[in-house]
């Protein structure tokens, strides 16, 4: 493993430590949401805030836990997941924000991730394309029960990714909106729930290195349902996307003590 750091033992961009960093993990890509996250364990503390990755680490249950930011996008989704693992860490859960595709889905819903689409670029710098990018059944099943425990209405299945934010939310201003538009077409007759930018880097960077990873997502808004003249309340509030990550993710601690 390389090390570009002075002092050896830190990762080149999370700036940690083995013994900073929990086995268990939640990934956000906001950093200012990583604070309100570690809310939720025992005795956290700020481990390191170095480029966009912030990290606090502290306790459930005399197990240690930490939360991680990020950044937008799979770049640098992948860096965090592969320099935690190689702190040790071997269970992840992304929290974040998405746009709702399906006109069901409103809102203030949930929606968990049990695959993605990989039309972004990073997974592509690990498996072909054929591999797909999917979550660990036992993460999600975790999440499922968590989402359920707090009666947040949610929805479970396959989420959009890619690397513009922007070719989302105005397509038919790219010279390449054309297919921009055609695709997305595609994944809504192909039932995708939500889309997001990070799940399909994570899951496939996870498989490669044999960890476990699920997505729970906050559907901020949703505009297939602008697009019919359907209501479309916006909530932005990651509180209760946050608490079924929580939930999860001592769910799961809690079954490796068993
Ligand atoms: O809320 P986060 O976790 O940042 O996730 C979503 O929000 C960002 C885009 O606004 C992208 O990172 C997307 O995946
Ligand atoms: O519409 C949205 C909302 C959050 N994140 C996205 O990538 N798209």
């Amino acid at each position: 493993m390389i090390d570009y750091t002075e002092g050896a033992g830190y990762q080149y961009h999370i700036g940690l430590k083995p013994e900073q960093v929990g086995k268990y993990v939640i990934l956000t890509g906001d950093p200012k949401r990583c604070k309100n996250i570690a809310a939720y364990f025992d005795h956290a503390v700020l481990e390191a805030d170095s480029r966009e990755f912030v990290t606090y680490t502290g306790e459930w249950n005399g197990t240690r836990i930490s939360v991680t930011s990020t950044g937008i996008g799979g770049p640098s989704a992948a860096i965090a997941l592969e320099e935690l693992v190689h702190c040790g860490a071997h269970t992840f859960i992304r929290v974040g924000t998405s746009g709702g595709m399906q006109p069901e889905i409103m809102g203030g819903d949930l929606v968990i991730a049990s695959g993605a689409v990989r039309m972004e670029g990073t997974s592509k710098e690990y498996a072909p394309i054929e591999f797909p990018a999917v979550a660990d059944v036992t993460v999600v099943q975790a999440l499922a029960e968590a989402a359920n425990e707090l009666d947040a209405t949610h929805h479970i299945g396959v989420v959009q990714c890619k690397d513009s934010f922007y070719g989302q939310h105005e397509p038919e201003a790219k010279p390449v909106g054309y297919e921009l538009m055609n695709k997305w077409d595609a994944w809504i007759r192909c039932g995708c729930l939500a889309s997001e930018m990070e799940s399909a880097a994570l899951f496939v960077v996870a498989s490669c290195l044999r960890v476990r990873i699920g997505t729970v997502l906050l559907v901020l808004a949703n505009q297939e349902r602008a697009k019919r003249g359907l209501s479309n309340h916006q909530v932005h509030d990651t509180d209760l996307a946050v608490r079924t990550a929580v939930r999860a993710i001592k769910k799961l601690i809690g079954q490796e003590k068993q």
